[in-house]
């Protein structure tokens, strides 16, 4: 069955030995200047920007974009099944509107922010999705962290891949990736589709592939 959905661009920095923050999951800056500047652009395009509550947790993102109004900017978007967001989060300020995505059985509601449930034991994204475009959301991004990228590729959710690599290492066994999760039985085959040099680092752009 084909849904309506968001174009979803996943985004993320990770490090020369495929790290997305410290062993500690403290966020660092991945990303150089120019990479950022783009970073900005894409959220600036995007209806949405869709982070998971392991991220707010870490990082506490504001996740908007400077300079934009409370009504030019993102809608916010935080996957949070359990209902662990703090009342003190960032993305609860008054800079942008914010959408908190639970699971049917949790109750809790936060002070500004619409709360939507879907989903029993995890949120169910492919309802996500739906219910984000019947309300007029066309350009979604995914900032992470690993386990949501996870979920959004396990669900065929992904139409734009691009990560920057920065020129640093990290190293550490439990060190966030990409694509964290259980792992996928089958690899996620990619198309690369552009690739650029922005500062000292590389944006890669893939393409999920769906046709192998
Ligand atoms: N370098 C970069 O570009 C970025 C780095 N990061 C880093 O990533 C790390 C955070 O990543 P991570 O810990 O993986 O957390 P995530 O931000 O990916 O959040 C994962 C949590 O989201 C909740 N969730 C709800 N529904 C779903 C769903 N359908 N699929 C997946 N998760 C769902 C789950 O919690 P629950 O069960 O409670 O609902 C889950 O544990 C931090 O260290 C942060 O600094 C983050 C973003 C970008
Ligand atoms: N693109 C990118 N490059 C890096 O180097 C990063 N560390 C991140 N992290 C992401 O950005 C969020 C912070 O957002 P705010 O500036 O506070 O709005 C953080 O939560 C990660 O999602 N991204």
């Amino acid at each position: 069955m084909i849904i309506m959905r968001p174009f979803v661009t996943v985004n993320c920095a990770m490090t020369a030995d495929g790290k997305i923050a410290s062993v500690l999951r403290k966020q660092m800056r991945i990303s150089s200047a120019e990479d950022l500047a783009r970073v900005k652009e894409l959220r600036k395009n995007s209806d949405a920007i869709l982070v998971g509550i392991g991220t707010v947790l870490s990082d506490d993102p504001h996740l908007t974009v400077k300079g934009l109004s409370y009504e030019e900017n993102p809608l916010r978007i935080v996957l949070d099944g359990r209902g662990r967001l703090p009342e003190t989060a960032r993305v609860l300020d008054d800079l942008a509107e914010t959408l908190i995505v639970t699971c049917e059985n949790c109750s809790k509601t936060w002070a500004g922010a619409e709360v939507l449930r879907t989903g029993r034991d995890k949120v169910n994204l492919t309802d996500l999705m739906e219910k984000l475009y019947d309300r007029g959301i066309r350009t979604l991004m995914v900032e992470g962290g690993g386990e949501v990228i996870s979920s959004f590729f396990e669900n065929g959710l992904v139409d734009k891949y691009c990560v920057f690599v920065g020129s640093m290492i990290i190293g550490g066994r439990t060190a966030p990736t990409p694509a964290d999760g259980n792992g996928f039985e089958q690899p996620v085959n990619l198309k690369l589709v552009d690739y650029k040099i922005l500062g000292n680092g590389l944006l890669l752009t893939y393409e999920p592939v769906n046709d192998l």
